[in-house]
Formats: C-alpha cells, structure tokens, sequence
C-alpha cells in the first residue's frame, strides 16, 4: 500500500524545527525518552491482558530491545508492547495534545538565551520529537496488541511525515533513529556506541521494570599476551563476540531499601514518571506496613508545569499493584490542591483489576489518601524550618495551587495555613507566615489585616491603606485569584479573626485616643450630615451609603464594602465563570480633612435650601433660581466625578466612562 503525506500540526511543526536546531545541550535524553515511551506501551499490555480485555498476545517475554547497526549509523529501540493503531499513530505522533503547547512555544521563542530555553524545554518535555535531537530521519513502525496490520510512519521531522500500512509488522513498536554524524562540540555523540548507550541507559533508565537488551561486545575468551603489541591486541578485539545483556537493574526504586538507592536514581524515576527534565525538588518515601501494606515514592517538582491551572490537569500520581503498573493520574489518591505531586504508589493488597470508580469508595485507598496528603504537607512544613530557599522556590511555583486546600480539605486547613507564606507591607521581599505577623502584632491589635488586589504597588498605593500606612499597621498584601476566596471562607489563625482593610469600618484607634477626639468626631458627623444624606440619595442608583471615613489620610475618598458582601474582584471572578451574582451596591466612603470634600460640604451648605436662607430670600427674582439651578448640577456633578474616582482608584469600573471623561474635561478646562 503507498505512503500517505500528513503535515504536522504547527505546534509540533515549531516544537520540531527547535528540535532539528537542537536548543537543547543535553542530547542524551532521547534515549530516555524513547525507553520511557517503550516502558508505558509494555505496561499498557501487560494490564489489558491482565484485565483480560480480549487481546490474544504472547506476553511471557515483555522486553525492550535496542540494537546499533555501525555501519548504517543507525539506533533502534523495539518494545513488544502495546503498539499503535493506524490512527493512533496520525494522532499521537503527528500532533501535541498537551494543552500547554501554545503558551509554551510562546515563552520558548521570547527566551532571552539558550539556558533559559533550556528550563522550559524541560519543565515541558518533548517526548518522541526529542529523537530529531540526534537523528536526520525517524521510522516507527508499529502494530497495535490485537490488529493484524501494522503502520509504518516515516519523517525527516521537516514540516511532512508518511504513513503506510504494512501486513507484516511484529507486535510492538520499533523506532529506527538515522543518527547525524558526532559533534562532540555540540554534545551530540557517537550514539551507536554500545558503550556509550549502555551507559546512558544506566543513568537514566536503570529503574525500568522491563528489561532493556542489547549487545554487548564482550572481550573473546582468550586475553591477549601480556606484553602484546598494539597490532595484536586490536587482533583480539576482532575476535570480540556480542553477547546479548540485560543492562538495567530493573529493580523498583520504591522497594529497595532507602540506602541501597542514590538521588541521582530518584531523579530519573522522578522524569520517567512525570515527563519532566529537571530533578526535583523534593523526594518523599512512603514505607507503610501492617493491614494494609503499601509503598510511596512521591516528588515535588522544582517548577510548575504550564498547565497547572488549566481544566483536566492530570495529576502526576501512578498506582502501581505489586509492581504492575495498574493507572496514571489516581485522583483518589491526592487532593485536586495537591495536583503538582508526581510519583509512584504500590499498594500490595488491591485487585489488578481496580477502577477509578471502586478507588474513590475503597477505605483503605481513602486512609492512604490522608496519610500521603498529610506527608507532603509535613515535609513542606520540613522544608520551611530547614531550607528557606528551597521552601520559597516551593511557594513561588506551588503556594498559589496549595491555597486552594484552604476551601477544600478543612482536616488540614491549619497545617496548610501553617506552611503558607503572604507578600506583606512589613517587607518589600520576603513573605510572612501567619505566624510571625502574629507575633508582629501591635499592643491592642485584635485582626490580621490583608487586602486581595492584582498587584503590590496597586495595593500599597491604595486609598484603603492609608490609615494602616500613618498608625504603622501590617497588611498582607494577597494577589493570587484564589485569596480572593479562600479569605472568605477561613475565619480566623491562633484566633486571630482575618479582616479585610476594605470591608466594613476601621477603627484602628486605641481607647484613649478614641476619647481624645470624641467631641471631634461628633461635630464632624453633624457637620457633615446634610452632605452624606444628600450624596447617598444623589448617587442613590450607584451606593449603598456615603458615609465618613476614618481610614483615609491623603486621597478624597474611597469604595468599601460590607464586611458580608463579597468583594468586587470576586463579583467579577465568579461573572467570568459564568455564575449569576446579584449586583452588590458598595459603600462610598469621604474623608473629611480633605480639601475637596470640605468644599463639598461647603457648598452643599450654602446651596441647600435649608442651609442657605439666602437662596429662599432671593428666589422671587427669576435669575437667582436659575444660579441655583446650575449650582445644584455643579454639585450633583461634583458628587458624581467623586464617586467615579473612588472607584477608578480601587480598580473598579465606571458605568458611563464618557461621560466621567467630560465632566473631567470640563472642569479641567475651566481651570485654565
Ligand atoms: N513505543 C510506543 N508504543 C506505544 N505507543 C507509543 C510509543 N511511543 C509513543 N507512543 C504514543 O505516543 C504518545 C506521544 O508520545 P510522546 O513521547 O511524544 O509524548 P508522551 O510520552 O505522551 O509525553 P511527553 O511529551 O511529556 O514525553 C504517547 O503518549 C503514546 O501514546
């Protein structure tokens, strides 16, 4: 049957041509991924004739094979594994399924420099495209457990590939590499070396379950002469046979006794199991024994991956039974908050058989759920008292996701509370736990103040931190979208409530200096009561009430909320998933000291009728009632363009910004 012509698809087209230019110093990795890719198909098998799925295959001898041919510079790896079909083959291989491509070829094009191409390559993997590293043409044929034809796919990694369908293709799949020539300056090897193969199949698969075969040339029984000469001794090497070799040890990392294992081998589980390049950044051991005996080997990345946040996510934990892989991503066994964990459970007393639904019941899967749970968070915990920079690098890349545990997994909450750490206004750098703003507290300071915003500078220059700046008050300053929510539901730490700077009243004053300004207070509030209810009833449509403030200092005035209500941001987050929330009227908030807001109250005096006698006096003359006509709108208007810069300094937005625009303008104008 004759070849057809696909093209890839442009991401794996570009993900390519980086591939071709080899960005990427550390060639040896195609190896590795090419066995891992072997590895998972003969897993794949193996446990669909476990679960006696219909598949009639020879599966006594699962093995990966590698062979070199010298002279042909070529490198092949065979696994008698599952295999693909025709159009699993088109699917798999001509596109990149994973969502974070896009974003992720965006990043890698703006990269200022090849180290810095080099970690995203390898926070995202390129699997099979990273044969083009190391070869000028690949060709896989494959054929899938159960068909009778098998698929050849052919490509220089050019824009093009082929497919064909062959008749006679062995179980399995095999990639022949067409290896470029050596360059050792550009780290690309001599990859038909047996020796150098072994030795990168020892680095970084030694941990493969399957065994991993080739040929290795071993010395002819008989040693030279000692003493032989140069000629001779390259004499004996031509007498040298091939032996065929398991070169891994295949032994399962999580089995072996914790000294028996090193971090180099740790690490290379670590990217077998979670498509990663770089170590990571913590590894956890699990050895539980008794009623239910299971195994853990568990790891937290050093970066998060580009698609943490989006929806279907695949958690990185794979359930093993015995040593035989069962699933990927076992959701029951890790919080959706804790999705960033990578690594390998293997419980010794659950069915092969085992679905995703029975796990989610099973008691015995939910108890290992909140033993692995509790573990990471107490190594977190660890990390904090013995590592500060690893620790902050942890809360960099994670603390956003952990955060979401503070809405769902309320056994932990503290624990998680414990290791979360929050920009503040105490330092311009470094967070703060919880903890230590307690015991920053001022002498009378009842709340943990904290405001959620977009950015720091936004925050710090908010009218809502004014009063907090002047009395020498901490604010955690909390940007990440799931604050905004969390804050909600978390009443309190070491009973200490959570308060929000821009909700309800502030009253940050101590008793004494509340009795000392008083008397102050009262006449301002009867001062200023004429203004307030004719403001609350001229933007009566926009607020909820106009009031005075006793947090500003420097700006006219500010929006507030209602200690109850939710918070603008979140009205909108919620809109933006599509949710129906009823709008929620605001509270307008003046500052009294301020020039604007006096002259204000001043001219809302003389204007009002009941303040200004004046204006009754003179209402029988026409053109009086016409100056107070346009006085009033001049108010009304100034009302207005106070409110709108409320607003705009809390980030909000205006309702009619045109006409914001105008009222501006035209006073502006006749500034001049
Ligand atoms: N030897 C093989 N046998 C069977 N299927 C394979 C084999 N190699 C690759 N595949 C299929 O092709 C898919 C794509 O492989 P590729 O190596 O590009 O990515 P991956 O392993 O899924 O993930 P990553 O890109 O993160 O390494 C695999 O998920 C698998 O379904």
């Amino acid at each position: 049957m004759s070849a057809e012509t696909f093209e890839f698809q442009v991401e794996a087209r570009q993900l390519l041509q980086m591939m071709i230019h080899s960005i990427y110093s550390n060639k040896d990795v195609f190896l590795r991924e090419l066995i891992s890719n072997a590895s998972d198909a003969l897993d794949k098998l193996r446990l669909e004739v476990l679960r006696d799925e219909g598949i009639n295959e020879d599966v006594s001898d699962l093995h990966i094979d590698i062979e070199i041919d010298k002279e042909q510079r070529t490198l092949t790896v065979r696994d008698n594994g599952i295999g693909m079909s025709h159009d699993e083959v088109v699917k798999l291989i001509g596109t990149i399924a994973n969502s974070g491509t896009a974003k992720f070829l965006k990043e890698l094009k703006e990269a200022k420099d090849s180290a810095s191409s080099e970690e995203l390559i390898g926070q995202f993997g390129v699997g099979f495209y990273a044969s083009f590293m190391v070869a000028d043409d690949v060709t896989l044929l494959t054929r899938r457990a159960g068909e009778s034809g098998g698929t050849r796919w052919h490509s220089t990694g050019e824009g093009t590939y082929t497919v064909e369908s062959v008749d006679d293709a062995p179980q399995g799949t095999s990639v022949v590499l067409r290896l470029k020539a050596e360059d050792a300056e550009d780290q690309l090897f001599d990859y038909a070396s047996p020796w150098k193969v072994r030795e990168i199949i020892k680095r970084y698969s030694d941990f493969i379950t399957w065994p991993i075969r080739m040929a290795v040339e071993k010395p002819a029984a008989q040693e030279p002469e000692p003493g032989a000469a140069e000629g001779e001794e390259s004499a004996a090497e031509d007498k040298a046979e091939a032996e065929v070799e398991t070169v891994n040890s295949m032994k399962a990392l999580w089995a072996r006794s914790k000294s028996e294992v090193t971090d180099e081998e740790y690490s290379e589980l670590y990217k077998h199991v979670s498509h990663d390049w770089n170590d990571p950044l913590e590894t956890i051991r699990i050895q539980a024994e008794g009623a239910f005996e299971y195994q853990a080997l568990l790891f937290i990345p050093s970066h998060a991956p580009q698609d943490l946040f989006m929806q279907g996510f695949r958690r990185g934990i794979q359930l093993y039974v015995k040593r035989v892989f069962i699933m990927d991503d076992c959701e029951a066994l890790m919080p959706d908050y804790l999705r960033f964990v990578k690594g390998v459970v293997d419980a010794a007393d659950l069915s092969l058989n085992v679905s995703r639904e029975i796990l989610q019941q099973d008691r015995q899967i939910q108890l290992m759920h909140r033993r692995l749970v509790k573990k990471v968070l107490s190594t977190v915990k660890d990390m904090m008292s013995r590592d500060a920079d690893r620790y902050a690098t942890f809360w960099k890349e994670f603390g956003a996701v952990l955060k979401e545990g503070l809405l769902s997994d309320f056994e932990n909450r503290e624990a998680i509370l414990g290791v979360s750490s929050f920009a503040s206004t105490h330092d311009a750098a470094a967070p703060t736990t919880l903890k230590e703003y307690v015991e920053r507290m001022k002498e009378g300071q009842q709340h943990i103040f904290y405001m959620t915003g977009d950015s720091r500078t936004a925050m710090e220059s908010s009218p809502h931190m004014e009063a907090f700046k002047a009395k020498g008050f901490e604010v955690l300053l909390l940007t990440d979208r799931v604050d905004e929510v969390w804050v909600q539901s978390v009443p309190e730490f070491e009973g200490k409530p959570l308060q929000s700077i821009a909700k309800g009243e502030v009253d940050l004053d101590t008793e004494e200096e509340k009795k000392e300004v008083e008397a102050e207070r009262e006449q301002r509030q009867a001062d200023f009561a004429g203004l307030l209810s004719w403001m609350t009833d001229q933007l009566g449509g926009e607020v909820k009430e106009v009031r005075l403030s006793s947090r500003l200092t420097s700006s006219p005035a500010c929006i507030v909320s209602d200690n109850s209500d939710v918070t603008p941001a979140l009205e909108n987050m919620l809109r933006a998933m599509g949710q129906e929330v009823p709008e929620v009227k605001r509270i307008l908030e003046l500052n009294p000291t301020h020039p604007l807001v006096s002259g204000l109250r001043k001219a809302h005096a003389e204007q009002a009728p009941s303040g200004g006698d004046a204006a009754k006096d003179e209402a029988a003359d026409g053109t009086a009632d016409d100056a107070a006509d346009e006085s009033g709108t001049g108010l009304a208007e100034a009302a207005e363009l106070l409110h709108g810069m409320a607003l705009l300094a809390d980030g909000g937005e205006l309702s009619d910004p045109s006409r914001f625009i105008k009222l501006m303008a035209d006073r502006v104008e006749r500034t001049l």
